[in-house]
This record gives C-alpha cells, sequence and structure tokens, in this order.
C-alpha cells in the first residue's frame, strides 16, 4: 500500500449510510486519522454532530465551509444520492481542481457523464461499493476515467482495499456488478430476516431463531472463504439423499429461487441504468 493515503486531505460530499461506511471503515482500520477526513451535507446538522462526535472527523452543513471542505481537498468522494447529483454539481462544478481525484459511489453514474456534468477532465474513479466496508469486508468494484495516473488508481485500490476487497472492472460491468454486490447484502439481510421469521413462526424465541440465523450466515459463509470449496459442492454435502434438506431445496426450486436471484441482480443493475440515465436526461434539459 501506498503511504499517500496518510498524507491526503479526504472530502465527503453527502454523509450517510455508505460515506460514514467508508470513512468508518478507513478509521477503524487506522488508514487514515479522522483529521485527514472532512464530511459535508446540506441540512441534517444533528447527522453532522453525531458523525463529529462519534468519530472525530470535520464535519459541516454550512455552504460556505462546505467550499473551503472540497477547495481543500486532494481527494473529493461524491456520495450523494442519484437524485441530488444535478443541483449538487451545479454547485460543485466551479470548486473542483484538476489536480484532485473524484470518486464517485453514486449508482449507474458513468464517468463519462461525470466529465459532461461538470465539463472537466479531472482524474474519475466510479466505485460500487457496498455497506459491509463499515467492518472492513466490503466487495467495491472500480473503474477509472482515461485520466487517472497510475498513482492515483492505487490510491483509490488502497482506499478501498482498506475496507475490503476491489475488483477493478471494465466500466460497462458496474451495473451486473452493483446487482451482485452493491445491493447484494440486502439480499442476505432479506433471507435472514425470513429464516429468523420462519424460526419464530415454528416456536423458537426470537432471539434464538436470530442467533441460530446469524451463526448459520456466518458460518456458511466462512466455510466457502475457508474451504475454498464451491459454494454448489458445500450445498451438496448439507443434502442427504431424500433428506430434509433435499426437501426443503426443493421448495426453494418450486419457488423458482434461483430465478428470482438471478432476476433481482439483473433488475438492481437495470435500475442503476435508470438513475444514471434519468440524471444525464435532468441535466440536458437544464
Ligand atoms: N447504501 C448503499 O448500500 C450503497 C450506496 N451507494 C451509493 O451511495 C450514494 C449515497 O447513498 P446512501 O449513503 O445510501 O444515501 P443517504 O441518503 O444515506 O445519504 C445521502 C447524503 O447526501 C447528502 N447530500 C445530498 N445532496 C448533497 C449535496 N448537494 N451536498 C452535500 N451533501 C448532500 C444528504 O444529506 P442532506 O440531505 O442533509 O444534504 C445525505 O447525508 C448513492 O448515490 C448510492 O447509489 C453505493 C453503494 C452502496
Ligand atoms: O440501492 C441503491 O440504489 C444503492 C446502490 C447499491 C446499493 N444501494
Amino acid at each position: 500500500m501506498s503511504n499517500l493515503l496518510s498524507q491526503v486531505k479526504i472530502a465527503f460530499v453527502g454523509a450517510g449510510s455508505m460515506a460514514e461506511a467508508i470513512f468508518r471503515g478507513l478509521i477503524e482500520r487506522k488508514v487514515a486519522s479522522p483529521q485527514q477526513l472532512y464530511v459535508m451535507n446540506r441540512a441534517n446538522q444533528e447527522r453532522m454532530e453525531q458523525l463529529r462526535a462519534q468519530y472525530g472527523v470535520h464535519t459541516t452543513n454550512d455552504a460556505q465551509t462546505r467550499e473551503a471542505y472540497i477547495r481543500e481537498a486532494d481527494v473529493v468522494v461524491l456520495c450523494m444520492k442519484p437524485k441530488d447529483v444535478e443541483t449538487s454539481f451545479q454547485d460543485l462544478k466551479p470548486l473542483f481542481r484538476e489536480e484532485q481525484l473524484l470518486i464517485s459511489v453514486i449508482a449507474g453514474l458513468t464517468t463519462d457523464k461525470i466529465e459532461r456534468l461538470l465539463a472537466t477532465r479531472m482524474p474519475i474513479v466510479r466505485t460500487m461499493p457496498n455497506t459491509s466496508s463499515t467492518i472492513g469486508l466490503g466487495a467495491t468494484g472500480m473503474c477509472f476515467s482515461s485520466t487517472v495516473t497510475p498513482a492515483n488508481q492505487q490510491l483509490a485500490i488502497d482506499m478501498f482495499e482498506a475496507v475490503g476487497i476491489v475488483s477493478v472492472i471494465e466500466e460497462d460491468k458496474m451495473e451486473i456488478l452493483t446487482g451482485v454486490s452493491g445491493s447484494g447484502p440486502a439480499y442476505v439481510y432479506y433471507l435472514m430476516e425470513a429464516m429468523t421469521k420462519a424460526g419464530i413462526e415454528g416456536g423458537l424465541t426470537e432471539e434464538t431463531a436470530r442467533e441460530l440465523t446469524l451463526q448459520t450466515v456466518l458460518g456458511a459463509a466462512n466455510m466457502v472463504k475457508l474451504t475454498g470449496e464451491d459454494p454448489a459442492e458445500l450445498r451438496r454435502k448439507v443434502t442427504s439423499p431424500n433428506g430434509a434438506t433435499h426437501a426443503s431445496i426443493q421448495v426453494l426450486d418450486q419457488y423458482d429461487f434461483g430465478e428470482a436471484v438471478s432476476r433481482a441482480v439483473a433488475r438492481s443493475g437495470e435500475r442503476s441504468k435508470e438513475m444514471g440515465d434519468a440524471i444525464a436526461a435532468q441535466s440536458t434539459q437544464a
């Protein structure tokens, strides 16, 4: 890892769950100190106070201080929702310098569109992280605009590797990656909710049902990681011929579980693209 990351000022524009997941990870893994981190939103002052108290990062929702934070940053991380991009970019456009590195976590927004909206050739890193970055177990997809130098590529990789794994991919694969790993934690939580609920309905206490579900998911993920075996092979080992699991997998198959997941992944990617396209449409009308 380059030691550049410990020397740069990083500004987070937007202070929601994704921004917090990233900077919390950076702080807890001691890759960046809170003094290097500048966090901002427009309205929610309570949120700013909470983040300052909890992490010791610089925070503001004052417009002038926001401008100063952005102008002085080496790295600016765009962490607002797609719907806020258009207005936000109008404010940001005059503040950027071509020496700064821009990192976007915004679903569906291509590097090309960022360049067009900001009328800039500044280096842009498009990422799709996930919220597990909070605990250093994130999975981030990443691609670069043509102006990102190898040193800046490494800086961005280091930043996200500090909070998990990084896959550098072609930009046209960012949507499908969003479907797999950006939205992915939500599918696992949904499965956990359903397993817990079923356990409670069957008579387990809530505490027991939650604990068993959690340990089962943790254990299964770690089995894949630590044994290196294929999930299909591990599933086969649970599934005794004509046994209980065999019967339950048949039920999942009746409900087309695989197809449901496949469609969910694809739909997340499509929705990302729709959100990105909508941003471009808004800005052309403006
Ligand atoms: N959540 C996730 O799992 C993932 C999210 N992403 C991406 O991350 C981005 C943020 O998502 P998430 O963190 O969930 O969203 P949140 O709604 O939690 O946070 C968005 C933040 O942006 C702030 N904001 C909006 N406009 C501006 C502005 N012009 N200047 C400064 N701050 C602004 C909002 O505060 P205020 O209204 O007070 O300004 C709020 O703090 C999205 O683009 C999403 O696609 C990517 C990967 C995973
Ligand atoms: O739901 C969303 O739009 C963002 C992108 C991936 C995860 N959350």
